[in-house]
């Protein structure tokens, strides 16, 4: 039977619903399952992921299954895992609660971070001695365990952390000492089997070039991130589709009229500004980059200093993937019942630690993922509050639900190619980091194209060559910027 650890498997049904009407909005991933529905390019391939449990990331995974891999999954996240989306994984298309017949996930919504890394351990057996040929990764955990494990399989021993070694260190070694206990060469022959790491996100991706640097990478990597049609979507769109999802879902404040100051003009930060553009906010942004600082101005923007607009605005957005963007004493000035929020960096963009400590503060639930932070009253100003989304965190996913499935699409239209990629032309890759060529991140963008009943334009041949392109592509050089 499929080996699993979620946290009900009778929530297959509800997932499975879910599945069907995510896969109408992944028309990429559904268009790769039937063009390798015969010549089945992962036969023989057995991916160990490690990417947030969801609905948008099931379609991934039966879509690697349709291609004929085999596939074992955990989340890259403690609170991602979306518990019906993993029963749907194990209990598969085909199969029941009683009788699952899909795939092994190891995930659950509020995971300690024991069971995190237990979850990622249980990635690397295949059952009959069988271990993973593919890994697919965001964020780079999975891949991290990896090459600790090597390293301390080669030194015997797994050493000792010290004080300052964060506490998730600790289990990250407690893990691998497990491991050595049980099998002196574990990861050792795992990392011979493996063909390649495809890798998700910024964080992962840098982690890898780092690797690569120090000549530490045991094999060859596939940076997913940095495709087009990877990040634009990601930052971009997914930002525009789901700032004012969480805005509203949370305060349901009239966004119109309002002003609105988003701190970075990056990806992210344009998909903020037009996202609450279009719902009327008046709209001014801040910069230390002069090219963004220029590019806002060209769209009308005022770009300002935080200071200069403190008391003035009524939203608050942070983008900058920095820390200690808005500080507590900025927070203390704002007007009353002034919106804060981050879409842009973990939990460090908004000075939540700071605000805490403000003598008298009051700190009120107002539901779920919103908070009202009551400044006492001072000598020039009756006490007023702010409102705080997500405690400071990834808003849209605190107060909103993530990016939209047709994101998603794209991002692992791109994962699947990544992986035929690594898989099937071993050899081509060497032991680097790797982006998609340019004609498979327009193959993705093509993907998707029927399902929004976009017409293309065909080139002549003539004009082909009059611009020095193919006429199936590629239409851009490599450093061409979107
Ligand atoms: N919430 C989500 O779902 C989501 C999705 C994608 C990316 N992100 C995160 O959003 C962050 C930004 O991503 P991006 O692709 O836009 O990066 P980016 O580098 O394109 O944009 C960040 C911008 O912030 C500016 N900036 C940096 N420090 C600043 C400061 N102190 N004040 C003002 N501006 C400052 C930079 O000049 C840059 O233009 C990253 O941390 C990324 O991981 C979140
Ligand atoms: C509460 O709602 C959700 C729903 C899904 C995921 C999360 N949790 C995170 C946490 C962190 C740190 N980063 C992400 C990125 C940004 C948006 N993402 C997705 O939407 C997504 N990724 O895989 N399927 C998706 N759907 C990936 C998501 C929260």
């Amino acid at each position: 039977g499929i080996e699993f650890a979620v946290a009900d498997l009778s929530l297959a049904e509800a997932g499975r619903k879910q599945l069907r009407l995510a896969e109408v909005e992944m028309p990429g991933l559904m268009a790769l399952r039937r063009e390798y529905a015969d010549s089945q390019p992962l036969k023989g391939a057995r991916v160990a992921g490690s990417l947030h449990m969801t609905v948008q990331t099931a379609v991934l995974i039966e879509t690697l299954v349709a291609l004929g891999a085999e596939v074992r999954w955990v989340s890259c996240n403690i609170f991602s895992t979306q518990d019906e989306a993993a029963a749907a994984v194990v209990v598969g298309p085909n199969g029941t609660v009683e009788q699952p017949s899909g795939s092994p996930v190891f995930a659950w919504k509020g995971e300690t971070l024991a069971e995190y890394w237990w979850c990622t351990d249980q990635l690397f057996d295949f059952g009959d001695g069988r271990l993973p040929n593919m890994i697919l990764d965001d964020g780079g955990d999975a891949t991290l365990l990896i090459h600790k494990g090597v390293e301390f399989e080669a030194a015997g021993a797994v050493p000792q952390a010290t004080e300052e070694d964060p506490e998730e260190y600790h289990l990250v070694l407690e893990t691998l000492r497990e491991s050595l206990g049980r099998d002196t060469s574990r990861f050792t022959r795992i990392a011979k089997e493996v063909r390649g790491v495809t890798e998700e996100t910024t964080n992962g991706v840098k982690r890898l070039y780092k690797l690569a640097k120090e000549g530490e990478l045991l094999f060859p990597a596939m940076n997913v991130n940095d495709s087009v049609t990877k990040s634009k979507f990601d930052n971009k769109y997914g930002i525009r589709h789901s700032l004012i999802d969480g805005l509203n879902r949370g305060t349901d404040v009239m966004i119109a009229g309002k002003v609105a100051v988003v701190c970075g003009y990056g990806d992210v930060g344009k998909g903020a500004v037009e996202s609450l553009r279009g719902q009327g906010a008046r709209v001014v942004v801040t910069e230390i980059d002069p090219i963004c600082a220029l590019q806002a101005a060209m769209e009308g923007l005022d770009v300002v200093e935080l200071d200069d607009v403190v008391e003035r605005g009524d939203i608050f957005i942070t983008t900058t993937g920095n820390f200690d963007i808005i500080m507590a004493d900025q927070m203390a000035k704002m007007k009353h019942n002034a919106i804060v929020a981050n879409v842009g960096h973990f939990d460090n963009e908004i000075d939540m630690a700071g605000l805490a400590k403000i003598p008298g503060i009051q700190k009120i639930e107002i539901k779920p993922q919103v908070h009202e932070w009551v400044f006492p009253a001072t000598a020039d100003r009756e006490a007023h509050s702010i409102i705080v989304l997500s405690e400071g965190r990834l808003m849209n996913l605190g107060n909103a639900t993530g990016h939209p499935s047709f994101v998603m699409s794209n991002s692992f239209t791109n994962q699947t190619i990544a992986q035929i990629e690594l898989f099937t032309k071993q050899g081509e890759y060497t032991t680097d980091v790797h982006v998609l060529p340019k004609h498979l991140d327009e193959k993705v963008a093509r993907l998707h194209l029927d399902a929004l009943g976009v017409r293309l334009t065909k080139l002549t041949k003539r004009q082909a060559e009059y611009i020095g392109v193919d006429v199936e592509g590629p239409y851009k050089l490599d450093h061409y910027r979107y």
